[in-house]
């Protein structure tokens, strides 16, 4: 299994603005990222406080995600759910901005969410499996044994309707396994 990173970008100003890579299989390869992506997705987020997650999906159909925000500023945060981990349930977070231009590489065993800091925020992020929705599952955001410390405006969430009635972390039986990947934040 792989470690959550934080992939900061390297961009080559000029006159004219500048110029980045967002994925290098090379580059990528150096820092043990060897995964296949196989689609990419883009979402839009009109409200400030829109939060989306925590969502994986499950094997075989399980996913690696690379994120990025390409319009406004969120807080990305990857959820260890690895059956066994010392760490399960802990979670680890990072602003993506279109300013930054950073990438959160988020492994499968992890659980994924977002909340927009801006309105008209916009997330794009690559997958290693294809969308199934017959392998779709999901955590409820504000579970306390996760956590998690949402920056929210004073409106609170917006979320989908799906996402206000995902489990709880106590009801959950996870498919994922421990192989001994500690949970940390290493960024490249
Ligand atoms: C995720 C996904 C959704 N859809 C469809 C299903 C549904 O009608 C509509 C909206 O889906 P959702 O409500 O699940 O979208 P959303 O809440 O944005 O779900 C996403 O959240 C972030 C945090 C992730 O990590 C993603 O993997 C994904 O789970 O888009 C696809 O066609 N392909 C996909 O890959």
């Amino acid at each position: 299994m792989q470690k959550v990173l934080l992939i900061k970008a390297k961009r080559f100003g000029d006159s004219r603005g500048w110029f980045s890579e967002t994925y290098n299989v090379a580059r990528f390869a150096g820092f043990g990222l060897n995964e296949v992506f196989v689609q990419d997705n883009h979402s839009y987020s009109k409200p400030i406080g829109t939060l989306r997650g925590i969502h994986f999906q499950t094997p075989p159909h399980a996913q690696a995600k690379l994120v990025r925000c390409i319009r406004g500023r969120i807080l990305d945060v990857a959820v260890d759910l690895r059956q066994g981990s010392p760490t399960y349930g802990r979670w680890v977070s990072a602003e993506l901005s279109a300013e930054n231009g950073d990438q959160l590489f988020v492994p499968v065993g992890f659980g994924h969410a977002f909340v927009t800091l801006e309105p008209d925020s916009e997330v794009t992020y690559k997958v290693t499996s294809l969308y199934a929705p017959s392998h779709d599952g999901g955590i409820r955001w504000s579970d306390p044994d996760i956590g998690v410390d949402w920056p929210l405006p004073p409106g609170g969430a917006v979320l989908s309707d799906k996402d206000t009635a995902l489990p709880f972390l106590r009801d959950f039986d996870s498919p994922f396994a421990y192989d001994g990947t500690p949970l940390t934040l290493e960024t490249v």
